[in-house]
């Protein structure tokens, strides 16, 4: 599935991988991680998370914020592990999951935090991402501890975005749609 979205990855990306997808079905279901299970689902959600990467400039450092059973960021730190990874998600059992997955796959560039974003402290990156958590306004607002001058953004949203870019006043961005995902690139 990944060939047909002509995005090529390492053996041990795509080993990786089928950990993860085993892993979150056996998690999944015990502790009602994801909504959808199947294999379509899963492997849509990971084309999903990955697929900016064709299109976004380089970065040695992100956060993701709210990555719940992993999308879009644990997906990125298994893909770039030369990265320095940061999740933060609130919610006890998800946080379980994404540290056994750490575990699992020996993944030393990704630190988990237990926290909401407006409570993270002295944690500077070069790109911040998120994906159905909330407005663009509003994410701009809660990871304003995190910005430099050169902070990237990179917000996975659906299709009525035109009201939310309006609302958030930003200049100097790209939306890449794809179906029916538009993918808000902001480049700091
Ligand atoms: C709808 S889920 C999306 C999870 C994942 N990003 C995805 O696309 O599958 C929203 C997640 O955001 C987390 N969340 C909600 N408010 C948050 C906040 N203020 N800071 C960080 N995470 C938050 C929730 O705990 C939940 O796991």
């Amino acid at each position: 599935m990944l060939e047909k979205e002509n995005i090529y990855y390492s053996d041990s990306f795509y080993q990786d991988i089928t950990i993860f997808i085993e892993l979150l079905k056996k998690w999944g279901k015990v502790h009602n991680l994801s909504g959808r299970l199947d294999d379509i689902s899963i492997y849509e959600n990971i084309l999903d998370s990955i697929f900016p990467l064709s299109f976004i400039e380089d970065f040695k450092s992100f956060t993701d914020i709210g990555t719940g059973a992993g999308y879009p960021g644990l997906i990125l730190a298994i893909a770039r592990r030369d990265v320095k990874a940061y999740l933060v998600e609130p919610r006890a059992k998800r946080v379980a999951f994404l540290n056994f997955v750490k575990a699992s796959l020996n993944l030393q560039n990704l630190t988990i935090l237990q926290k909401r974003a407006e409570d993270i402290e002295e944690l500077k990156v070069d790109l911040i991402t998120s994906r159905a958590v909330t407005n663009t306004k509003l994410l701009l607002e809660l990871t304003k501890s995190m910005q430099t001058s050169t902070t990237s953004y990179l917000f996975y949203k659906g299709s009525m975005l035109e009201n939310e870019l309006e609302d958030a006043k930003i200049n100097n961005y790209k939306v890449v749609s794809k179906k029916d995902r538009n993918y808000l690139y902001i480049k700091g």
